[in-house]
């Protein structure tokens, strides 16, 4: 293959792509290809930089640097990060949903689909009135368009409710309908943030199908951020694993899922997640790497992660405070430096020992998480849960089970506690389960005000409906008593 064949291959080529908020690198360094006709899935933990990349790839962001390549299937070619982000979806092609639904709830589901047709319309019509009532051209892109919204109603299997308000459709068929409405842009490239988020099994699988029928009956290329590795390794054809914005693996889902970094960065989640990559690998061998270093034959060669050197960046947020983030903190780099540092071991002249027990990663995940502080310095303690009835804090998108324990151990049960916090009460809780601006970037507090209004997030209908397996009998239950869930987690934070 030659090297045009090769560009005409790759729908969207990043290449040296750099994302900086002031002092925070949200994304550096960073290139990868997505191939034409193929499902890409962009993943890594809370804050790895993922949805950044989509804003710079859809233009809401104007990227610090690097170069962002779509290829049409005509020949042409736009440079995303060149073009003002309106001509994005008309020219390039390029569609995206969010990780909020974002439809006309009032509107019927057929008038979503033919909003999102409007610019077609308006160009048959000649933008003009009399357009509208006189050219036969406009008559026929408006039947044009009624029919395509049909197609893709039957495609998103909505087609009994198309003139039922939008808002009235349940979360799954809601999804559905944002990526059919999506669709009937026709788009090249289609860019899915967080899809499969708080989705239930059933609509899990209704999403699954939609996107391998648009994969196999469409031309359409498709990009998706998920937190669900369970759509991800079903469906996916490359997988692009970022932490800390540097890219720590690339590759199809096998070799990506049995990365001994990618299971390092997810290491650095939270112990709750460790558990659930484990149990998804269950793989002893994959395990067993993480205490003596890379495989070489997976893992991205010449990943920026390898050549990134501790970082330590400081950003104003939006809530105030401000976060420091320890690129230093790396899991991936600390696999790499792990590897290396067991490459210059001499080689011993005994047999090697009898391998570790699968799942000893336990004394990695404790050292790295080791209380560095009391909470002493948290505000708000109490002495006991009011009414002797804590609240189901791992409804909190980054507090696990055993965070959740830690923070009870120390006076903290309650959501209107934590959405209380202060700059001094979040640094302190942060010195003490040694997360280095963790609770401003998950923002626990902002979903702990949310919560203890008794509203929902996203998370914790996820929580609630079970896909995440929490200490307690039900996500919504407001008591801890209940005992842990064992085996695995449904999906990802
Ligand atoms: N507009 C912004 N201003 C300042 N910092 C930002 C901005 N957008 C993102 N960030 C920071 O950039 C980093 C990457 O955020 P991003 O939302 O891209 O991560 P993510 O991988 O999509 O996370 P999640 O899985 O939680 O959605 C985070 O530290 C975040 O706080």
């Amino acid at each position: 293959m030659n090297a045009n064949a090769q560009m005409n291959d790759a729908i969207l080529q990043v290449d040296h792509l750099s994302m900086k908020f002031g002092g925070l690198v949200a994304i550096g360094d960073l290139s990868f290809t997505a191939r034409r006709g193929e499902i890409t899935a962009l993943i890594g933990p809370n804050g790895a930089g993922k949805t950044t990349v989509f804003n710079c790839i859809t233009g809401f962001y104007k990227p610090s640097e690097g170069m962002i390549t779509l290829n049409r299937a005509d020949g042409s070619s736009y440079l995303l990060e060149r073009l003002p982000n309106h001509e994005i979806p008309a020219r390039a092609k390029v569609a995206r949903t969010f990780q909020n639904i974002r439809l006309f709830s009032g509107m019927t589901l057929l008038e979503n689909l033919l909003v999102a047709q409007h610019n077609k319309l308006m160009k048959a019509s000649g933008y003009t009135i009399l357009g509208l009532f006189g050219f036969s051209g406009y008559r026929k892109a408006s039947a044009e368009s009624v029919e395509l919204a049909k197609h893709w109603l039957e495609k998103a299997d909505l087609v009994d409710r198309a003139d039922d308000p939008a808002g009235d459709l349940p979360y799954g068929a809601q999804r559905r309908l944002e990526i059919a409405r999506a669709m009937c842009t026709g788009p090249e490239l289609l860019c899915l943030d967080e899809p499969a988020a708080g989705l239930n099994p059933k609509e899990s699988a209704a999403l699954n199908e939609l996107l391998m029928g648009i994969k196999h009956t469409t031309g359409t290329s498709i990009l998706l951020i998920e937190h669900d590795m369970s759509v991800v390794m079903q469906i996916s054809d490359h997988v692009v694993v970022l932490e800390y914005g540097r890219k720590i693996s690339d590759g199809n889902p096998q070799s990506v899922r049995t990365d001994p970094r990618v299971i390092a960065a997810y290491l650095g989640v939270d112990d709750e997640e460790v558990e659930t990559v484990l149990t998804e690998v269950g793989d002893e061998d994959v395990i067993e790497q993480l205490d003596i270093g890379p495989d070489s034959a997976h893992g991205p060669g010449t990943s920026s992660s390898y050549l990134a050197g501790p970082v330590s960046d400081t950003v104003g947020h939006s809530q105030g405070e401000r976060v420091t983030v320890s690129k230093g903190a790396s899991k991936a780099a600390q696999v790499d430096a792990r590897g290396a540092s067991v490459a210059s071991r001499p080689v011993a002249p005994t047999p090697a020992p009898a391998k570790p027990a699968a799942k000893k990663a336990a004394p990695r995940k404790t050292a790295a998480k080791a209380p560095a502080a009391k909470a002493e310095g948290v505000s708000n303690r109490l002495a006991a849960p009011r009414g002797g009835k804590a609240d189901n804090l791992t409804r909190i998108k980054g507090i696990g089970t055993v965070n959740e324990k830690k923070l009870n151990e120390h006076g903290i049960f309650h959501f209107d506690q934590i959405g209380a916090w202060k700059k001094a009460d979040v640094e302190a809780v942060e010195a003490y389960l040694a997360f280095d601006g963790r609770i401003a970037r998950e923002e626990w507090v902002k979903q702990a005000k949310l919560l203890g209004q008794g509203k929902d997030t996203e998370f914790s209908r996820r929580v609630d409906a079970g896909k995440v397996a929490t200490s307690h009998v039900s996500g919504k239950a407001k008591a801890s008593t209940a005992k842990p869930v064992q085996g695995k987690r449904g999906g990802g934070k």
